[in-house]
């Protein structure tokens, strides 16, 4: 993911005072709906039959890019969709007249490409979630199908010759006045993905790219969303294809073709991927430029690949870049109302976790070797064992990130062997990674919404700005224990210090309120003043959490001042459990472990 987010999605100044303010990037739709009604005045009618149609094939590449752009995956077979919506709302509209009941069927034209979309996103991701050139190549070969079938079903499609007489908008003029109604859907599409992306759906959707696992683990189905926002963008495609089938007049097997799929991607680029505006502009500006070097040059094809080459090469961020440069459409608006969060989805009231023989291997090499042993009740546990004893692998195999060979993980009396990482969080598991794992493009504060959100936000409360002003005493509380990030909260988490960043994880990892916290090496990288700082908040939130907590370290000290229970790990077993004067004095811990001091 590209360096956009932190400052284009709405960016919270929570102030001290608790008053939050968001900046608003809402001009650009205001800016376009005016360049639109403007441009049929300054040129003529034949130019804006040519940028309607061009328009038209924005709206379908602002869903290409907002896969690509937003979600981080790349759909190759866009034009599928497009095809679909362009038949169906041909076919409907060519039925509707001779009985207009037909007219109802023309939000089906939308609908099934868009439910044919998110059918195929959830079952490729569910899957595997780390499928995105899988998914390229599947969405590839459905649009090249898609323009077989199209070819030659020719009894419904009109087969090569394509379908054909299809009418206009009621009460337009394909080359005059349905101009209007492009224009109109093209600045509803760019208003829409705007409003889109600074709700909470849109946030959720750049985290997906920047950091699917972490969002995993605090039990968001980034399978579901990732299929949702496929299904929207195949919508996009398919309002974009219905208003192709009014303006052309005829559909051929070629809306539905690999070249047009590929165009759509070459227009998201050049216009800039991660923004609606650039992506329509894109596909404005490349397709007009093409067609006026197609009149005037020969090798016009040659020029549109430098232009290409040229953006690519000095605009990463696309012609979008230059609008961010120059601050375009900028404003604040009033604060977002504040309220408290509701409370996480129930979860199971008993803490109990119980390994039973549990085996992995991965490439021949067994990492768990039979790995059991339990826990009941809330407290604080240590795990330690020398380098490599399994003490992440068993983290990892509980929370859906190493598959399990053989033997049960239960947890609160169900069994959760081999369930994906975003199931086992919803149960009330949090967990925090070896190396700090948070969203770095993302704002301090943006960062823990998503922890705030989780096991509160439903699909529909997504979509609506409240839960950007949801509030939690656990919130405040946190930041009290850690300052420095409540001083940090605009910073880009991906800019914090090693320390800054540990404690961002840790806030994130409890606020949910997990009945479970697993925490790997917390104090890692920290100085001895950090360290015992991390260890006393540990101590504090665990506690008034009423949670258990299973905390891997290697530092002695560090383990006795957490207290508790100590687990010993030796090759993917369960050495030994007890206090840690149990511990220190087995002569089996003595020959296999060696901790160190800080
Ligand atoms: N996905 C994997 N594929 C192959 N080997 C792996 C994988 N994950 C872990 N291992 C191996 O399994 C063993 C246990 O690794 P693990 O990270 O669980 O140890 P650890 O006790 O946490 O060690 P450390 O204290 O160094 O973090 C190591 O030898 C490691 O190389």
């Amino acid at each position: 993911m590209d360096s956009l987010d932190a400052a284009e999605l709405p960016r919270k100044a929570a102030s001290r005072t608790g008053v939050r303010k968001w900046r608003m990037p809402a001009l650009e739709p205001v800016l376009l709906a005016i360049a639109l009604v403007a441009l049929p005045f300054v040129t003529n009618d034949f130019v804006a039959y040519q940028i309607a149609l061009f328009l038209i094939y924005g709206i379908a590449t602002q869903g290409v890019a907002l896969c690509w752009g937003r979600l981080g995956f790349l759909p190759l077979g866009h034009a599928l969709f497009f095809g679909l919506g362009a038949y169906l709302a041909g076919g409907a509209l060519k039925a509707a007249q001779q009985q207009p009941g037909w007219w109802l069927a023309l939000p089906l034209a939308l609908l099934l490409p868009a439910g044919l979309a998110f059918i195929v996103a959830r079952l490729v991701f569910a899957r595997s979630h780390r499928s995105g050139p899988f998914f390229s190549l599947i969405t590839l070969a459905m649009t090249m199908l898609g323009f077989l079938a199209a070819q030659q079903w020719s009894a419904v499609t009109g087969g090569f010759n394509g379908m054909a007489d299809i009418p206009e908008f009621p009460g337009t003029d394909r080359y005059g006045t349905y101009y209007w109604v492009v224009a109109a859907c093209a600045v509803g599409s760019t208003t829409l993905l705007g409003i889109a992306l600074r709700r909470p759906l849109g946030l959720l959707w750049s985290a997906v790219a920047q950091n699917e696992d972490r969002l995993q683990l605090f039990g968001y189905a980034t399978d579901r969303i990732k299929a949702f926002a496929f299904a929207c963008s195949a919508l996009l495609a398919a309002g974009a294809g219905a208003l192709f089938a009014m303006h052309q007049g005829i559909v051929t097997p070629l809306t539905m073709g690999f070249v047009l799929s590929t165009e759509f991607v070459i227009w998201a680029a050049v216009g800039g991927k991660a923004s609606p505006l650039g992506a329509l502009l894109g596909a404005v500006f490349v397709g007009y430029a093409s067609s006026e070097l197609r009149d005037h040059f020969a090798y016009w094809e040659v020029g549109v690949g430098v232009i290409f080459i040229a953006v690519v090469r000095f605009l990463p961020e696309g012609l979008a870049g230059l609008g961010r440069r120059l601050n375009l459409g900028r404003f604040d608006t009033s604060p977002v109302t504040t309220t408290p969060a509701p409370p996480v989805a129930s979860q199971a009231r008993d803490i109990g976790l119980a390994f039973e023989e549990v085996e992995v291997s991965q490439g021949g090499v067994r990492i768990l070797g039979g790995l059991s042993f339990s826990l009941e009740g809330p407290g604080l546990r240590c795990v330690i064992g020398p380098n490599g004893a399994g003490k992440t692998s068993a983290f990892n195999v509980m929370t859906g990130r190493l598959p399990l060979r053989a033997g049960r993980i239960v947890l609160d009396g169900a069994d959760v062997s081999g369930a994906s990482a975003w199931r086992v969080a919803r149960r009330g598991v949090g967990r925090k990674l070896q190396i700090p794992s948070v969203f770095p493009e993302l704002s301090v504060s943006q960062n823990l919404d998503i922890a705030l959100w989780a096991g509160r936000l439903g699909l529909l409360a997504s979509m609506t700005r409240a839960p950007l002003g949801w509030t939690s005493a656990l919130r405040n509380e946190l930041l009290d224990l850690f300052p420095a990030l409540r001083e940090q909260l605009d910073q880009r988490a991906g800019s914090l210090s090693q320390g800054h960043r540990q404690a961002l994880e840790f806030v994130m990892t409890v606020l949910p309120q997990p009945r479970l916290v697993l925490l790997d090496e917390p104090c890692a990288g920290l100085s001895p003043a950090e360290t015992h700082h991390m260890i006393e908040a540990i101590k504090t939130v665990v506690g008034k959490l009423g949670a258990a907590a299973l905390v891997i370290e290697h530092d002695i000290s560090a383990v006795a001042a957490i207290g508790g229970d100590v687990y010993v790990l030796h090759q993917g077993r369960l050495l030994t459990q007890g206090t840690l004067a149990q511990i220190q004095a087995d002569p089996a811990v003595r020959a296999v472990y060696a901790g160190a001091r800080k």
